[in-house]
């Protein structure tokens, strides 16, 4: 219903049209700056225990696509880092650019990655992802910068997948799954209070940004650029540069799990 995109007429600057709160105090993403992060002893490892058999489907949204999971019982959660109690894995998707120089929603010292990861978990404590999604506490996503090097082994199966999903609402069977496959080794991470990074915008994420990128090729990377945000039939418009400049940080705090 709401045409919301990534386009000239229906991009990040004109969403404040239909979603006021894209003004509000802690919205997402933001410039990470490392030297201003502060180190904090208290905040615990990350805890990320994914069991491939919930892996459902992959799906072109029509802004990126995803891969959902099966969200019924507690079998693929976040819990530990920044966050208390257990959050259920929703969902992954990615942003990226129309070349390596951009493409990430989070950047580090300005600095953009060609394509950021996104895994999208809930608070268990509300009785649905949708009630979740509204409240402070309701979301928690891992965010992964993705950076150009040698071709990524566990990203292809992903990647295989996208020439069935090729336009706006293609959906197709996504089964076994380990998406701890696609993180780094190294679990450092930078966390804040955000929000979606799209429309509705919602101010109900606890950010929860790796320090270590995954490596993406060049030629995977024209593997994401070959996705359309349009529909079958449609003036095709290639899915590219899908992602949403860093927002004022408006006072809040950074910090970090490592020093
Ligand atoms: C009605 O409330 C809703 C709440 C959430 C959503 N989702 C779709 C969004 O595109 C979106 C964007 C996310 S990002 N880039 O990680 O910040 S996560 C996410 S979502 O899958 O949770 C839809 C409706
Ligand atoms: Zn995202």
């Amino acid at each position: 219903s709401h045409g919301w995109g990534y386009g000239p007429s229906n991009g990040p600057d004109k969403w404040v049209q239909d979603f006021p709160v894209a003004d509000g105090p802690r919205q997402s993403p933001i410039n990470i700056v490392p030297r201003e992060a502060q180190y904090d002893s208290s905040l615990k490892a990350l805890k990320l225990k994914y069991d491939p058999s919930n892996a459902t489907g992959i799906l072109n949204n029509g802004h990126s696509f995803q891969v959902d999971f099966l969200d019924d019982t507690d079998t693929s959660t976040l819990t530990g880092g920044p966050i208390s109690g257990t959050y259920r894995l929703r969902q992954f998707h990615f942003h990226w650019g129309a070349s390596d120089d951009r493409g990430s929603e989070h950047t580090v010292n300005d600095i953009k990655f060609p394509c950021e990861l996104h895994l999208v978990h809930w608070n268990t404590k509300y009785p649905s992802f949708g009630e979740a999604a509204s409240q402070p506490d309701g979301l928690a996503v891992v965010g992964v910068f993705l950076k150009i090097g040698a071709a990524n082994p566990r990203l292809q199966k992903v990647l295989d997948a996208l020439d069935a999903i090729k336009t706006k609402g293609k959906q197709t069977t996504f089964a076994n799954f380990d998406a701890k496959t696609l993180l780094p080794s190294s679990l450092d991470y930078w966390t804040y209070d955000g929000s979606l990074t799209t429309p509705p915008l919602l101010e109900s994420v606890t950010w929860i940004v790796l320090k270590e990128p995954i490596s993406v090729s060049p030629a995977q990377m024209a593997k994401f650029r070959s996705l359309l945000f349009t529909g079958e039939g449609e003036a095709p418009c290639c899915m590219v540069d899908n992602y949403r400049p860093p927002q004022p940080l408006k006072g809040r705090r950074v910090r970090a799990s490592f020093k």
